[in-house]
């Protein structure tokens, strides 16, 4: 699984327009991923190791964990022997349960500066006490307990989800470096400053971000519902998900996370370099 952006060449890989170009793609990926999601209930016992202990034999884990880890961990194990990780624009969640990948490396080049930045944990925290219970939210339909069906696709479903969310997040990576590079005398006076806030402020476009949001909810809307149906109250015209969800869940948690991953790639962006 090798990275679906074209970084044969530097220059269009850092390119911002490009880069946003890769941005509004995911956003179709996410959102076709919820739409699947929610067919299925809630079930928040797959996220909940008491509830629903799953026993693993993989040293590297908890002996018990929830349904959904074990989904997500066993998956990133096997993606990660045809080199999904190697990849610039791929973070594992649980990085401990990599394998040494079975394909030969791939030579990508090297345009971003080294760095740990990894917030997957949080995206995956947010995704479930947050995110989900939004989007489940209005289709209404509760835990029905694990001798119903849907235990095993609604955590199929997360996989997705989640592998979405933290690409398009972790791009933050990408957009941070096009920042440095075009503005870079601004940016190493506030990452030498240590100034969070001063950086945020640097990163931030309102606009960009308020166009993000529109075209999120008209993605939604639109992707949403059966374009063959004449109107929502004809059988199968009903929306398949709840649109303000969809744009909350870019407001609270996938835009503010972005610009945290910049901000944090920045802060580590001198190490080794004449600016240090
Ligand atoms: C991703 C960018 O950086 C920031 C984050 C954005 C986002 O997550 O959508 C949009 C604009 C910026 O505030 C960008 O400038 O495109």
């Amino acid at each position: 699984m090798d990275t679906a952006i074209d970084l044969s060449d530097a220059s269009k890989a850092l390119d911002l327009d490009n880069i946003r170009f890769q941005l509004i793609r995911l956003e179709d990926t996410i959102i076709f991923h919820l739409i699947e999601r929610v067919q299925f209930p809630l079930n928040a016992s797959i996220y909940d190791p008491i509830a629903l202990p799953v026993p693993t034999s993989n040293l590297a884990l908890p002996p018990n964990i929830s349904l959904a880890d074990y989904l997500l961990s066993e998956t990133e194990r096997l993606h990660s022997t045809v080199r999904r990780y190697d990849a610039p624009d791929e973070y594992p969640f649980f990085p401990q349960v990599l394998q040494r990948p079975m394909l030969q490396p791939i030579k990508y080049p090297k345009l971003l500066h080294d760095n740990d930045v990894n917030v997957n944990d949080i995206i995956k925290e947010k995704y479930i006490k947050e995110v989900l219970p939004e989007a489940c939210r209005k289709f209404g339909r509760e835990d029905r307990g694990e001798t119903k069906e849907n235990y095993g696709s609604a955590a199929t479903s997360d996989v997705a989800c989640l592998q979405a969310l933290s690409r398009r997040i972790h791009f933050g990576k990408f957009v941070a470096e096009s920042k440095f590079r075009a503005e870079t005398e601004r940016f190493v006076k506030l990452i030498k400053a240590e100034d969070r806030a001063g950086i945020d402020a640097a990163i931030t476009n309102a606009k960009v971000e308020q166009l993000v949001l529109e075209r999120l909810r008209l993605k939604a809307r639109t992707y949403g519902k059966d374009p063959s149906v004449g109107s929502t109250n004809t059988a199968g015209g009903e929306e398949k998900l709840d649109v303000e969800a969809v744009v909350k869940m870019y407001a609270q948690v996938v835009i503010p996370l972005t610009k945290v991953v910049e901000v944090e790639y920045l802060m580590q962006r001198l190490k080794g370099t004449q600016w240090e």
